[in-house]
C-alpha cells in the first residue's frame, strides 16, 4: 500500500511542480487515491499552494502522520513486558542499552538494508539516525563509538547487519535524552531494551522526556546472553596473556571458548560482581566487592588530580607502586620463604605513605600505579578464592575497568597463574564492557538463547 502511495505521491508532486494541474485537482486525486488515509484538511493543502518545491515533503508528512495513526491497531506486536512493540519492525533502529553506574553502553544494530514497510518520513528519520551514528565516532564531548569492536555480517532475528558499540558517561543521560528527542527517536520506536541499574533509575525520565518505554532485562541474564552470542560470532573474542610479567615475551593468545562450562565471570564495572556459570541458563552470583573500577577512578582523581579514566591509566603506566606500597622485602629484608612469599610481593598496599618523607618524594604517577595495583590485586584475590570454592579453573574477566588497561589484565593473569600454581587461567574478552547491552537487545528479540 505504501509503495503505491509513494509512487502516486511522486507523480502528483511532479504534476504540481510542473504546473500541469492545479493543486486543488491534485488534492482531489490524492484523496481519491488514499481513501484509506481519510481526506486531508484544506489547511493541510496550504503548504502545497504556497511552496510547490517542498510540497513533496509536506504531502509525505501529512500522509505519514495519517498512516502512523493507523498503526496503533490491536495487531501491533506486544513485547514480553506487555509493551506495544514497534521495535520488532526489521527496519527500525534496534538498540540495547546497559546503563551502569559509570558508563552507559549503547549497542546499535544496523540492518544491511532498510526494508520495506515504512512511511517516507520514517525512512528519512531512520536514515538520519543511521547516518549520525555510523558516520561519526564521537558524539558531543563525551560520547564515543568503539569502531575497533564493530561486528559486521551478524544475524539477529534472521536479519543480517552490523553491530555498533557506543558509550557515554551515565551522568550525561539528560543530554542523551535531549539528543534522542531531537533526532526523532520516539517517532520510530516506542520501546528500547535496557539493562543495568539505570534501566530502573532512568525509566521515568525516558517516558517523560522522549516518550520511550524501557523493556527492562536483568543485567546478569543480559551479560551471559551477550557473552554467548558475541563469542559465537567472533572467533577471536576470547584470549589470555602469556608471560604476563615479562614485557619482551608477553603476548595476547587466542583461546577457544567453544566449550566454556563451568566458568567464573568477574565483571569489573563501577563495583565488582562474581558469577559462577554452569550452563547457558544456569548461573549464580557468588560474590562481589565494592572496590572496583569506580574505586580506582575515584581514588586516582583524589590522589593525583586527574579527571578521566584515560588520564589515570596514562599516569599509572609511568609510575612505580614500590614507592608507595610496602613490599615483603621491606618487612623481611628478602623473601618470606617458609610460606612462599617472594620479597617483591606487595605486603601492604600504600604501606609507605605513613612516612612524611616518603610522601614528599612520591609522584602522581606512582600514586596512580599503586591505586591500580591495589584494586586489581584485591579483585584477583577474591576471584581466586571464588574459583577455588566453586572448583572452577577458568576465570573470565570483563567490564570497562579493563578498557585500555593492559597493566590490570597482566596483573590478573599473573596473579591467577602464580597463586594457583598454574591450575587456573585468567581469560579476557575483546568486547569488555558491552555484553549486557548486546544481551538485552537479543533478549528483546528473543534471539540470544539459540
Ligand atoms: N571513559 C571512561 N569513563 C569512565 N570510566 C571508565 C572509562 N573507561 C573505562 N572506565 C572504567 O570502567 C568502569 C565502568 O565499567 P563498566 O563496565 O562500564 O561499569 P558500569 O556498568 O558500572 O558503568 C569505571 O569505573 C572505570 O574504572
Ligand atoms: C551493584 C552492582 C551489581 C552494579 O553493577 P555495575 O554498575 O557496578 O556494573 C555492582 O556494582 C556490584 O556488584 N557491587 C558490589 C556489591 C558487593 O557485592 O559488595
Amino acid at each position: 500500500m505504501e509503495l503505491i502511495i509513494n509512487m502516486a505521491l511522486e507523480f502528483v508532486t511532479f504534476l504540481i511542480v510542473c504546473q500541469y494541474v492545479s493543486p486543488f485537482t491534485c488534492y482531489m486525486i490524492i484523496n481519491l487515491l488514499y481513501k484509506k488515509i481519510g481526506f486531508l484538511r484544506r489547511k493541510q493543502l496550504i503548504p502545497l499552494l504556497m511552496a510547490p518545491h517542498s510540497c513533496k515533503g509536506c504531502l509525505r508528512d501529512i500522509i505519514a502522520s495519517r498512516m502512523s495513526k493507523k498503526t496503533d491497531s490491536p495487531d501491533t506486536p506486544m513485547d514480553i513486558n506487555g509493551i506495544e512493540d514497534t521495535s520488532h519492525n526489521p527496519s527500525m533502529p534496534w538498540f540495547g542499552m546497559d546503563i551502569g553506574g559509570s558508563l552507559c553502553k549503547l549497542v546499535y544494530f544496523e540492518p544491511k538494508e532498510i526494508l520495506r514497510g515504512e512511511s517516507a518520513t520514517e525512512l528519512e528519520t531512520i536514515r538520519n539516525i543511521r547516518r549520525y551514528l555510523t558516520k561519526n565516532s564521537a558524539y558531543g564531548k563525551t560520547g564515543h563509538r568503539d569502531m575497533h569492536l564493530q561486528m559486521e555480517n551478524v544475524k539477529i532475528r534472521g536479519i543480517m547487519g552490523t553491530l555498533h558499540f557506543i558509550r557515554f558517561p551515565t551522568c550525561e543521560m539528560r543530554n542523551f535524552l535531549s539528543l534522542a528527542k531531537y533526532k526523532g527517536m520516539a517517532k520510530l520506536v516506542s520501546t528500547v531494551s535496557a539493562t543495568g541499574g539505570g534501566a530502573y533509575k532512568f525509566e521515568e525520565d525516558f517516558k517523560r522526556e522522549v516518550n520511550l518505554k524501557l523493556a527492562k532485562f536483568d543485567e546478569f541474564d543480559s551479560l551471559l546472553t551477550g557473552i554467548h552470542y558475541i563469542d559465537r560470532n567472533n572467533p577471536s573474542e576470547c584470549y589470555y596473556w602469556t608471560d604476563a610479567t615479562d614485557e619482551s615475551k608477553c603476548a595476547k593468545v587466542n583461546y577457544d571458548f567453544s566449550s566454556p562450562y563451568p566458568f567464573l565471570i568477574v565483571n569489573i564495572g563501577s563495583g565488582v560482581s562474581v558469577l559462577a556459570v554452569y550452563s547457558a541458563t544456569n548461573y549464580k552470583r557468588i560474590s562481589g566487592t565494592s572496590l572496583g573500577g569506580g574505586t580506582f577512578l575515584g581514588l586516582c582523581c583524589l590522589l593525583t588530580g586527574c579527571n578521566t579514566f584515560e588520564e589515570a591509566i596514562g599516569l599509572a603506566a609511568e609510575g612505580d607502586n614500590r614507592n608507595v606500597d610496602k613490599l615483603v622485602r621491606d618487612i623481611y629484608g628478602g623473601d618470606y620463604e617458609r610460606f612462599g612469599l617472594p620479597g617483591d610481593l606487595v605486603a601492604s598496599s600504600f604501606g609507605q605513605m605513613n612516612s612524611k618523607e616518603r610522601r614528599s618524594k612520591v609522584s602522581k604517577q606512582d600514586l596512580a600505579k599503586a591505586t591500580l595495583v591495589t584494586i586489581t590485586n584485591n579483585i584477583g584475590s577474591i576471584a581466586r578464592m571464588c574459583a577455588l570454592q566453586e572448583r572452577i579453573d577458568r576465570v573470565v574477566f570483563i567490564g570497562n575497568f579493563l578498557r585500555v588497561n593492559p597493566i590490570a589484565m597482566k596483573l590478573l593473569a599473573y596473579a591467577m597463574d602464580y597463586w594457583s600454581n598454574g591450575t587456573m587461567k585468567a581469560l579476557f574478552l575483546e568486547h569488555e564492557g558491552y555484553f549486557g547491552a548486546v544481551g538485552c537487545l537479543l533478549q528483546f528479540h528473543e534471539e540470544g538463547k539459540s
